[in-house]
């Protein structure tokens, strides 16, 4: 509800679609300003921008929460905003989400959301994950995930959730859900949805083990579609857009939902036993103690 309510306040103050930009995502002005006036639109929050190319239909999502574009309730919030008015703009039928920090695509969930909070704070944050997930998984756009950097867990969840992955061939990026590392575990709806992707058996190592995999790995078991070198990322991210935008858009969309709906009716069916699951879980003290454990880790190999 809370989600709810912040994302019709923010809704009100906003109407980024509707404040075109001559500028370019490079910050370049186009060579016809009108032109360029009338097809392009841009947005900029703290933590996301979105570029609009009314001539191809087709919107990138930057994501741009440094350090690492974890995934916070903050950054939830604002990214559920901007797809539902992509969503509800009917020329935008394609989106493109990526990451504006060097070497990491997302971080997946934000930890201290879930360390140390009350178990309002921690419902509140699930409700919200819940909602980026139902969001994105049932998007009508085409949606493509240009993963340039490490996308652990909840980071690996968003990519998974897109209609397509690009990945740059970088050895030291790896993906995967990687949550029994940390001492927690993914919810039936992230292991539905990784299963939906690369199948039962390699989503039960994957889980169990917590694997992270390098960009090679990921294409070999399917987490990715396809690995280009970092120059290539956007590029073939466009031209797999271009191929699925080719198809009939109801047709491609009915076979998205009837691939889908099973999956998305099972969450939704399951969503508050989900968050009082979750909010049961992240507060016992042993769980608390994992995610304490593993913050320390993080600094320490930092240091
Ligand atoms: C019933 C169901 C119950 C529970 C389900 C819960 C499901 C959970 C899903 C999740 O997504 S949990 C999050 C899992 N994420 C990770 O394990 C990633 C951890 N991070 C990393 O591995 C690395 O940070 C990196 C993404 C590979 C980037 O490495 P880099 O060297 O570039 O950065 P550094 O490690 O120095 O981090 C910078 C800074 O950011 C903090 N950080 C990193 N990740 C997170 C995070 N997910 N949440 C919050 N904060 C994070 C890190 O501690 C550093 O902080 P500092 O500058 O203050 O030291």
């Amino acid at each position: 509800m809370a989600l709810r309510a912040a994302l019709r306040t923010k809704c009100a103050l906003s109407g980024f679609l509707s404040q075109p930009s001559s500028s370019s995502r490079h910050g370049r002005v186009c060579a016809s300003t009108v032109l360029a006036a009338q097809q392009r639109s841009n947005s900029t929050s703290s933590k996301i921008s979105v570029d609009f190319d009314q001539s191809t239909g087709v919107a990138v999502m930057h994501m741009k929460s440094p350090p690492v574009n974890s995934l916070s309730l903050d950054f939830l919030t604002e990214f559920c905003i901007s797809l539902e008015k992509l969503e509800m703009d009917k020329s935008c039928r394609g989106l493109i989400i990526t990451s504006s920090l060097p070497k990491v695509f997302s971080a997946g969930l934000d930890i201290l959301e879930m360390y140390g909070k009350s178990p309002e704070s921690c419902g509140e944050f699930w409700k919200a994950v819940q909602e980026m997930w139902l969001k994105l998984y049932s998007s009508n756009m085409v949606t493509v995930a240009a993963i340039n950097g490490s996308s652990p867990a909840g980071g690996c969840l968003m990519s998974l959730t897109c209609d397509y992955r690009i990945m740059v061939d970088n050895p030291r990026y790896s993906i995967g859900l990687n949550e029994t590392q940390l001492g927690i575990v993914a919810p039936f709806w992230f292991k539905d949805t990784m299963a939906n992707t690369v199948g039962h058996r390699i989503t039960e190592m994957a889980l169990a083990l917590g694997m992270l995999y390098s960009p090679a790995e990921a294409l070999k078991i399917g987490l990715v579609d396809q690995i280009v070198p970092e120059e290539k990322l956007m590029s073939t991210a466009e031209q797999a857009m271009a191929k699925w935008l080719a198809i009939p858009a109801h047709a491609r969309q009915l076979t998205k939902s009837m691939m889908r709906k099973p999956t998305v009716d099972r969450m939704t069916s399951k969503r508050e036993a989900d968050v009082q699951n979750f909010v049961s879980f992240i507060t016992k003290d042993a769980i608390q103690n994992s995610l304490r454990v593993y913050l320390e880790m993080l600094k320490k190999r930092k240091a």
